[in-house]
């Protein structure tokens, strides 16, 4: 007999975005993602303090097809030289998974691209439902100077790989230029590929 999951809820924190049970916890430092900005330099001069950049408080459902997973995502202010704290990024791993992300606290900025190379962004603010469709890669950028806090919904079998945008980046970088954010082309994307070829 099919064993009945129990159904439950999670509560929200408002004031720092965790949930309540904390579930899996994922924190990223800059040590976990330093190959991932422009700037070698800037990330050499910060990797001594080694910033918390950003943490992922996971829901726990089962990883399969019947399941949503869901999660909040705590993205601090701040920068590697110009660029804004992001998170590493992924594909899925079953790749035709979609995901949506709601925006509750903070600015941000979701990029996104496929294997292809079509790249899109769209703008966070409170109130964002942004919808990240089956095929994209995605990444959300900190472009603000408080802390930038969404929730997302995903199916539960659809896993994450990185494997391709740590050795080929995103099209794009999000960088501050007079008190903004400038997308700005990344000199390396793609590059280790092309080496191999
Ligand atoms: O997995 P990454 O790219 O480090 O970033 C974490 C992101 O992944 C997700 O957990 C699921 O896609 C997002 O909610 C979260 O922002
Ligand atoms: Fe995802």
């Amino acid at each position: 007999m099919t064993k009945i999951f129990q159904p439950f809820s999670t509560m929200y924190e408002f004031d720092s975005g965790a949930l309540n049970p904390q579930g899996k916890l994922i924190s990223r430092r800059l040590s976990d993602m330093s190959s991932m900005y422009q700037d070698s330099e800037a990330v050499q001069a910060l990797l001594n303090d080694n910033p918390l950049i950003y943490e992922v408080y996971n829901v726990e459902v089962p990883e399969n097809e019947e399941h949503i997973q869901h999660c909040t995502t705590i993205l601090y202010p701040g920068k590697v030289g110009s660029e804004f704290f992001m998170t590493k990024g992924h594909y899925h791993e079953i790749i035709n998974r979609a995901e949506i992300y709601f925006c509750l606290k903070g600015k941000g900025l979701l990029i996104m691209q496929t294997k292809e190379g079509e790249f899109s962004s769209l703008e966070m603010e409170p109130g964002t439902i942004a919808y990240v469709p089956p095929y994209w890669a995605h990444r959300t950028v900190n472009t603000g100077d408080e802390t930038f806090v969404f929730f997302a919904a995903y199916p539960g079998d659809a896993g994450h790989d990185y494997g391709l945008i740590e050795t080929e980046g995103f099209v794009k970088a999000v960088m501050e230029q007079a008190e903004k954010y400038a997308l700005v082309a990344n000199p390396s994307y793609r590059k280790e590929n092309e080496i191999g070829e």
